[in-house]
């Protein structure tokens, strides 16, 4: 592994850089940014990026503290690294779908030849495996036209299937010199493996990678393109559980949502929706029987009401239902682990408590699972699209290598491999968003006394991003 590149400045500065591809072959020629003479451009004031400029990972500072890690800022530079005719890129997206897919690859394309003039851009056809395989798919302008108008992408994806020196064998024999790699925490764990690989062969190709996850759970960035869209889908799911809900006695409107490690989707579905009294997710633990548990809040809950709406995300509650089943050593191609439904198991032990105590109660199941990551993405995810692919396509003919393009509060930077695929994003239940979402709600926290105050320990300072894993007590009624 190359070791990071870390700038210290003044009053604790601390620039954590991404690599560029004269670290490895320093006497590599510059040519003139075309976009200078482009008539959208030249206008602009000030449109090259100052390459001193770098933006800070965390916008709350005390007055006294230091000014901590900062990532380089992205955007065009006055110096380009690769002529337009010599530009041989490719774009691959792997892991699980989310809707925005088809609109990077468009913005990808249309920059690389709009503002570049690039006319070399294939498509690898069915992710990293696809690679070694012999189709690809040339693409153009006028393929890419209309298809941000498509869920899913038009390149095809896969999980599994990465061979590191297969890859890039491939790409060597193929004689591309940038590689969009558009995926996951997987993908990008992959790609950092891909640009490892490629400077340890010495060779004048940049890696970029652009993060997807419908779970928002890369971490550092302020959230994931395609999260938005799938936080306004689920409403959808939400709405027809609280419609069922009213309309039967004792209804409980039951909806199961994406969020294998995190629960954003169901956390932010839940704080746009209202009609939702319970929110269940991975990070936060609950227990069914007893004082505090999820049961007596469900009765207290439609006796007051005489209905209610819980969400759930996938991955909550599975160490409570795997206790009550076999042990699950299921893996998928990538080596994730493929949980088992909660949904179905959590809906038929609440039908059987509410049988055992003889109280009537209409629970209706909603699994909207892949609908809401099978869309196009809305229009905010499609603005977030283009930004994101513009800013990579301008760091790769920089010379920039090695790095997520991604955004910081609110700003386009790049971002070295290492800081996406150190940790996961999820849910911290101590951050003052889960508080908000639990005073929406009125749901209890499922926690008692002692695991609050050591919760407490653990709270980042004020208005921090929800990025990190904090280890939670399991938590189980005494
Ligand atoms: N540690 C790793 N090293 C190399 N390749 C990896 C690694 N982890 C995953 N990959 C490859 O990355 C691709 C995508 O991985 P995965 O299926 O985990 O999805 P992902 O990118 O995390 O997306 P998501 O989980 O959001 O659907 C697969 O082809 C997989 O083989
Ligand atoms: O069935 P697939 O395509 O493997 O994807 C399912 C998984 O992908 C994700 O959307 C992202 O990892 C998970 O939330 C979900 O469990
Ligand atoms: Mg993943």
């Amino acid at each position: 592994m190359s070791s990071p590149k870390i700038v210290n400045g003044p009053g604790g500065y601390i620039l954590q850089d991404v690599p560029h591809l004269i670290d490895y072959l320093p006497d590599l020629p510059t040519y003139q940014n075309p976009l200078k003479d482009n008539p959208a451009y030249s206008v602009v004031k000030q449109y090259f990026v100052d390459t001193e400029d770098t933006v800070p990972e965390k916008i709350i500072v005390h007055k006294d503290g230091p000014r901590g890690i900062h990532f380089r800022r992205a955007g065009p530079r006055q110096k380009v690294y690769f002529e337009s005719d010599e530009v041989h890129a490719c774009i691959v997206t792997c892991g699980g779908l989310c809707p925005g897919l088809n609109t990077v690859i468009r913005e990808i394309v249309s920059s690389l030849s709009h503002m570049y003039g690039v006319k070399r851009i294939l498509g690898i056809d069915g992710g990293y495996r696809g690679f070694y395989a012999k189709n690809t798919i040339p693409l153009t302008s006028k393929v890419v036209n209309d298809i941000h108008k498509r869920g899913g992408t038009i390149l095809g994806t896969s999980r599994g299937g990465h061979d590191t020196k297969k890859i890039v064998d491939s790409i060597q024999e193929r004689g591309i010199n940038q590689v969009y790699i558009i995926g996951g925490d997987g993908t990008q764990r992959g790609a950092s493996k891909i640009f490892e690989e490629i400077r340890k062969r010495g060779l004048k190709v940049a890696v970029v990678g652009i993060p997807k996850t419908i779970d928002n759970d890369i971490p550092v960035i302020d959230r994931s393109f395609g999260f938005d869209t799938a936080v306004e889908e689920a409403q959808r799911a939400i709405n027809a559980a609280h419609v069922e809900a009213e309309s039967n006695e004792n209804g409980i409107g039951f909806v199961k949502l994406m969020g294998r490690h995190s629960g954003f989707i169901a956390m932010y579905a839940t704080l746009a929706s209202r009609d939702v009294d319970c929110c269940l997710i991975p990070e936060s633990p609950f227990y069914l029987e007893g004082e505090g548990g999820l049961f007596e809040y469900i009765e207290k809950r439609l006796k007051e009401h005489g209905h209610m709406v819980i969400v759930l995300a996938e991955g909550a509650g599975q160490e409570m239902m795997t206790k009550s089943m076999e042990t699950n050593t299921l893996e998928d191609a990538s080596g994730n682990k493929v949980l088992k439904d909660v949904g179905l198991w959590l809906s038929q032990s609440i039908k059987d408590h509410f049988k055992k105590i003889k109280m009537v109660m209409n629970l209706k199941y909603i699994d909207p699972t892949y609908m809401i990551r099978a869309i196009p993405s809305n229009a905010a995810d499609n603005v977030y699209c283009t930004l994101l692919a513009q800013s990579a396509v301008h760091g790769a003919m920089a010379g920039y290598t090695g790095y997520t393009s991604g955004l910081v509060h609110g700003r386009q930077t790049y971002i070295p491999f290492y800081r996406i695929t150190e940790k996961q994003n999820s849910v911290v239940i101590t951050d003052r968003m889960w508080a908000r979402l639990l005073s929406s709600t009125n749901q209890p926290s499922f926690l008692g006394p002692k695991h609050v105050s050591e919760e407490n320990k653990e709270t980042p300072p004020d208005g921090e991003n929800c990025n990190g894993v904090v280890d939670i007590p399991q938590v189980t009624k005494e």
